[in-house]
């Protein structure tokens, strides 16, 4: 897909104001954040107190006028002190590590679960722009990222930043002139620091985007697998998803570089700051200026500081990196169905029945804003009657139903059920008013039984069976291997065409919904099984209102009201005798297709 007819968004770019909207999402768990920022806190402190000890045993513990008993056992308590410091710290750090990383683990949970949630609330509209396989991409490469973040990255940089505030102020305690030319030098490498860290978050999001495209490529070849095999394009297909892969390489290779370049400068810079102002240092021992001890107290704080410093700056990375992935999410989360329920929906007036009405309604989709899928259309369907919808390919049939069921909304007119405007209902009840068929029925990776019950989730087994006898299913699914319990492959793949129509005409009939919607149901079936299936249909639409799609006229014979379309108009309508005697589109197709002598 190319990079423009992709979905986008407008949301903030500055990271923090990213993390800011990803707050919702950690707010149910702010004690949990507490207590982890109490212990990081803890620790830190604790990881602070270790130079000083070491200060304190060298310039008192290893005092080499005083040899005695007495500093032998100063020296033990040192030790003892410093043990016992850094088996608390130990405790408090696998404390925090296994809170913080809860608190990662959930909240992608929570974020998967909302984004799917948001995904499945979206109009088919949206999924003509975003390929499945890149929401897959997000919802896992994305979510990870965002993981790594919340689970760790922000806890090592939250610890780097304490050891590092804290680090500074125990060297200005130690040595204020050391201290502010160490101060004076780290300063000047923030910017750069900063500087390279944006350019980060942006080749980050880039390298997202690749690796999406090539998950989303990946996701349509491997659901049209006969296709490509049948056409011998294997080759082709390796070598476009090869290709689609080393792009998503290289632009990975392009923040990496990026990143290596800001650990150099992060490492090279400090550590020569450092040991520029430890040179200083020794020459100020030598001549009395400071002890041994707040010296080597010094150059642990230096390193703690140090080794903080080059922390921040891979949490920099890792946070630029999620960011990109936080941005892509959020216009998921933020993306608003182009479908919406009504802010205050009525009341069905007669959930059991229903007769539909359609006014002058025109309709064009978003793709093609110059074309008329549907011009003017006017008609009315009363309740319980069949109405066979026909004409060439393209006519604007299947279009119609999609409008029903308000997978769009018109642009001109108005579609009535029971006199109430399909707008003001909500999408729930009107939906649940229509059964449908569609062209090619969608069969999940479960079994027979769980495929039909899809139609209604609260349908006993026996209801299921009589659905299935209805729509002549039950007998092929009885000589299933494990019969009603056989798993039906994915996207119903061990299925023959024919049976995948009945398991949906089946599904449609447990239903039991007043609107029963048939595109093209019977056109996968022989001519037998077609006259078995049309018999379940027939009692299926008793009492019901119908509308069907068909291209074999033989089917819907048994309309009451026959609808020509074309190019989006109705041209012809009346009784299949009535349309006979005229010379329109509908009694050449009848001379063509029923007046066949054997
Ligand atoms: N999602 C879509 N985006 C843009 N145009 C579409 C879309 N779906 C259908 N169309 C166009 O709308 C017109 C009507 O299509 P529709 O599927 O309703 O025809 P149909 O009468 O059901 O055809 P068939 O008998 O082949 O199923 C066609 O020109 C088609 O190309």
């Amino acid at each position: 897909m190319p990079a423009q007819a992709r979905f986008t968004l407008q949301t903030p770019s500055r990271p923090l104001r990213l993390f800011s909207e990803l707050w919702p999402l950690l707010r149910p768990y702010r004690w949990q954040i507490l207590l982890a920022f109490c212990l990081l806190s803890l620790a830190s402190a604790i990881l602070l107190l270790v130079p000083w000890a070491f200060r304190d045993l060298i310039d008192q513990g290893f005092r080499t006028d005083s040899a005695t008993a007495q500093s032998m056992q100063d020296i033990n308590r040192h030790f003892i002190f410093i043990c016992g410091l850094v088996i608390v710290w130990a405790l408090i750090v696998a404390c925090r590590y296994f809170i913080v990383s809860w608190i990662g683990e959930r909240v992608t949970a929570d974020l998967r679960t909302l984004v799917y949630q948001r995904v499945l609330m979206q109009s088919p509209q949206f999924f003509e722009t975003l390929q499945t396989g890149e929401v897959l991409s997000r919802l896992s490469a994305d979510t990870t990222l965002i993981q790594t973040v919340v689970g760790s990255s922000i806890s090592l940089g939250l610890r780097s930043l304490f050891q590092f505030i804290g680090g500074m102020i125990m060297l200005a305690i130690t040595s204020w002139y050391l201290f502010s030319l160490n101060l004076g030098l780290m300063l000047l490498l923030t910017l750069p620091i900063l500087l390279i860290g944006r350019s980060v978050r942006k080749l980050s999001r880039e390298s997202q985007d690749r690796i999406a495209d090539s998950s989303a490529m990946a996701g349509e070849i491997l659901n049209a697998m006969p296709t490509v095999q049948a056409f011998t394009q294997e080759p082709r297909e390796n070598q476009r998803f090869h290709h689609s892969v080393e792009t998503s390489f290289h632009a990975a290779i392009r923040r990496i570089r990026v990143r290596a370049f800001l650990a150099a400068f992060v490492i090279a810079g400090i550590s020569a700051a450092i040991i520029f102002v430890l040179w200083l240092g020794a020459h100020q021992v030598t001549q009395g200026e400071l002890s041994g001890g707040e010296l080597a107290s010094f150059i642990l704080y230096a390193a703690l500081v140090a080794s903080s410093v080059s922390t921040i700056a891979e949490v920099w990375g890792d946070i630029m990196r999620a960011a990109g992935a936080t941005e892509r999410l959020l216009e998921l989360l933020n993306s608003e169905p182009a479908i919406r329920n009504p802010s205050a929906p009525m009341a069905l007036a007669t959930p059991s029945t229903a007769s539909i009405r359609l006014e002058k309604v025109s309709f064009y989709y978003p793709s093609k804003p110059d074309q008329a899928a549907l011009d003017q259309i006017s008609l009315e369907v009363k309740t319980g009657e069949t109405v066979a919808l026909i004409g060439p390919s393209g006519a604007g049939k299947t279009t119609l139903f999609q409008l029903l069921l308000r997978f769009y909304d018109i642009h001109e007119g108005s579609i009535t059920i029971n006199g109430q405007d399909i707008r003001s209902l909500s999408l729930s009840s009107l939906r649940n008013m229509i059964a449908i068929v569609p062209q090619d029925p969608v069969i999940f990776s479960a079994n027979a039984l769980e495929n039909i019950r899809y139609g209604r989730p609260d349908a006993s087994d026996e209801e299921i069976k009589r659905a299935a006898q209805a729509a002549q299913a039950h007998t092929f699914i009885e000589h299933l291997p494990q019969g009603y319990n056989t798993f039906l492959g994915e996207r119903g793949t061990r299925l023959s065409g024919g049976q995948r129509q009945r398991i949906a005409i089946a599904r449609a009939i447990l239903k039991n919904a007043p609107i029963l919607l048939l595109d093209e149901a019977t056109s996968a079936l022989d001519a037998e099984s077609e006259n078995l299936v049309q018999q379940g249909l027939d009692m299926a639409m008793q009492g019901r209102t119908t509308l069907i799609i068909a291209h074999r006229l033989a089917t819907i014979q048994n309309a009451d009201r026959i609808v020509v379309l074309e190019h989006g108009r109705i041209i012809e309508t009346g009784t299949p005798h009535e349309l006979r005697r005229q010379s329109g589109l509908y009694s050449r197709l009848a001379k063509l297709q029923l007046d066949i002598q054997p």
